[in-house]
């Protein structure tokens, strides 16, 4: 892969941040990264009583050149913020000094350490986790490569390899089985008991990992008679489409396009659903052919569609669990209209930073947290303490009831839902099953509210760090004259809302605009893009 390793300048590694989601940049620019995260995450398994650590391998939604890491912490959760510059030393440090920087960071006394590596489909991820596994390695830590899984998969691999959740027999420490044992626990609370006439659904894998994910799934769903509830046809399977090129939810949510690719069949059916995952499957957007239009119901409407239902099974479950507090987290990146239309429904909406490191930690604050960003990133956190509860509530004998009814649906979303992060596949089954549980048709479901019509755009610069947002990024402190710029931009349109960051991911500056038109929302961000290109050293051509 890239660069030949003898030509790697090893006193001068390229200067990467923590950013968004780990370390994230051109596959060539990674192999002294990759070895240091190895050496790294040894490390905070030693600091963590010698506890499992996890590596993830992908650069998810970016292009194929791009690759990137994501380091996992052992309950599950990402790596905690402490540590993100200390990954950023070691990783970026020469190499002369990279035992004293090492020495700099160990804190830990454990004698052993444990790692678990995982890629994505990328041709140059194989090479990349090998790099990881020498680092690791070479501070003596037992390391399991689980091969080629999808973030999520990694995420859960980890908790219960730590023996933080229930262990489920199969393969990948029963991930699929777990996730389709809870989907039909959660079918078997439906009063409705036969099959659905629309129980197919598209899934465009975005030519990634999520085609093997889904594979999974529809094997287990056939095997327990399911099939007939939910039917899973996967589409832009892996070297059937480029990754993430005009396909999957990045591009389905930020082009507002379909994914390109796919049959006629599974493109132009009348009422049918389809959803895109990212390449590394932790995104989940849906879409549909409305009337006239390509409607896309993104993560916005997930939170929206689970937190009503949730909301209504915790009132109904009150006489035996009290009331739990229940919250819905999104970031700048929202709809307006999300958000009026939860408050309407008295459910508590909170805002955080882009980047599920910022979200799921503000969702923790619910007893019931649902978070998810518009591109679909999300999960529903339910507290340890209610989730016991729901559980032995679940398990005694009872006399049924409206009551025990909420308490079995509630528990079985708590089991459903990934408790360490955003998870495609899992959301896929959570929302399959509420849209059964409600007889809903992904119309009806796409019309909870009107969305003001919104459009995101990017313009690269010569450096995006001379962008510094404020602390809920919907600002910019500095160039004060850009923001200035943006603020007389929004005014001038009606409903007109704009904000501009640097990406966290990719070299880009992002740009968002919504408005009370589709003309008004797309003239705007062309416009704010402009003054990003003027004021803030745009390069290629002026848009
Ligand atoms: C606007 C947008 O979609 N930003 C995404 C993107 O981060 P950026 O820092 O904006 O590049 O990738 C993150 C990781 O997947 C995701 O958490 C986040 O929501
Ligand atoms: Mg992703």
């Amino acid at each position: 892969m890239g660069p030949a390793l003898s030509k790697i300048d090893r006193e001068h590694p390229p200067q990467l941040a923590y950013g968004t989601a780990g370390f994230r940049c051109d596959a060539t620019q990674l192999v002294i990264a990759m070895e240091r995260v190895g050496m790294l995450a040894a490390l905070r398994s030693r600091d963590r009583d010698g506890l499992k650590i996890g590596v993830m391998v992908t650069a998810s939604h970016n292009p194929h050149r791009d690759n990137g890491v994501k380091i996992v912490d052992p309950t599950g959760a990402m790596l905690a913020q402490a540590w993100e510059s200390k990954a950023e030393k070691v990783a970026c440090c020469p190499e002369s000094q990279l035992l004293e920087t090492l020495a700099s960071v160990a804190e830990g006394e454990a004698a052993s350490a444990s790692v678990v590596i995982g890629r994505d489909t990328r041709a140059h991820s194989r090479a990349l986790s090998q790099r990881v596994r020498a680092g690791a390695e070479a501070l003596g830590a037992r390391v399991e490569d689980v091969g080629v899984v999808t973030t999520p998969q990694l995420h859960h691999c980890v908790r219960a390899a730590n023996g933080f959740s229930p262990v489920v027999k199969g393969p990948l420490y029963g991930y699929a089985d777990a996730l389709v044992d809870a989907f039909e626990a959660l079918l078997k609370t439906s009063p409705h008991k036969t099959g659905r006439p629309d129980s197919t659904v598209v899934v465009d894998c975005a030519g990634g990992v999520g085609a093997f994910g889904i594979h999974q799934l529809r094997r287990r769903l056939e095997e327990r008679g399911l099939a007939s509830v939910l039917s899973l046809r996967a589409a832009n399977i892996v070297r059937e489409a480029p990754l993430n090129h005009q396909c999957g939810a990045e591009h389905v949510q930020k082009q507002r396009l379909p994914p390109k690719n796919l049959s006629r069949r599974d493109l132009g059916a009348p009422n049918l659903r389809g959803c895109s995952v990212d390449g590394d499957a932790d995104r989940l957007v849906y879409w549909f052919h409305g009337l006239s239009n390509f409607e896309i119901v993104d993560g916005d409407k997930i939170a929206s569609l689970l937190a009503v239902f949730i909301a209504r099974e915790l009132a109904a479950a009150q006489p035996l669990i009290g009331t739990p507090s229940l919250g819905v987290v999104q970031t700048a990146y929202a709809n307006g209209a999300a958000a009026a239309f939860l408050r309407e429904r008295r459910v508590e909406v909170a805002f955080a930073k882009t980047g599920v490191k910022y979200v799921h930690h503000a969702a923790e604050a619910f007893d019931v947290g649902v978070y998810f960003e518009a591109n679909g990133h999300g999960t529903v956190l339910v507290k340890e303490a209610l989730r016991a509860r729901l559980a032995q509530l679940d398990s005694e004998p009872g006399t049924g009831g409206r009551a025990r009814l909420a308490v079995s649906r509630l528990h079985a979303v708590a089991r459903l839902a990934n408790q360490s992060v955003g998870d495609a596949l899992a959301d896929l089954l959570l929302v399959e099953a509420v849209l059964c549980l409600q007889q809903k048709s992904i119309a009806a479901w796409g019309a909870l509210y009107d969305e003001l019509p919104s459009r995101q755009l990017k313009q690269r610069v010569a450096s995006r760090a001379l962008l510094e947002p404020n602390a809920t990024e919907t600002r910019l402190v500095a160039p004060a004259a850009l923001q200035a710029k943006i603020d007389a931009l929004a005014a001038s349109h009606k409903s007109g809302r704009a904000f501009v960051r640097p990406s966290g991911t990719e070299d880009v500056v992002r740009v968002y605009a919504e408005a009370a038109t589709r003309r008004d929302a797309d003239a705007l961000a062309l416009e704010v893009r402009r003054a990003v290109f003027d004021l803030a050293g745009g390069l290629g051509e002026r848009p």
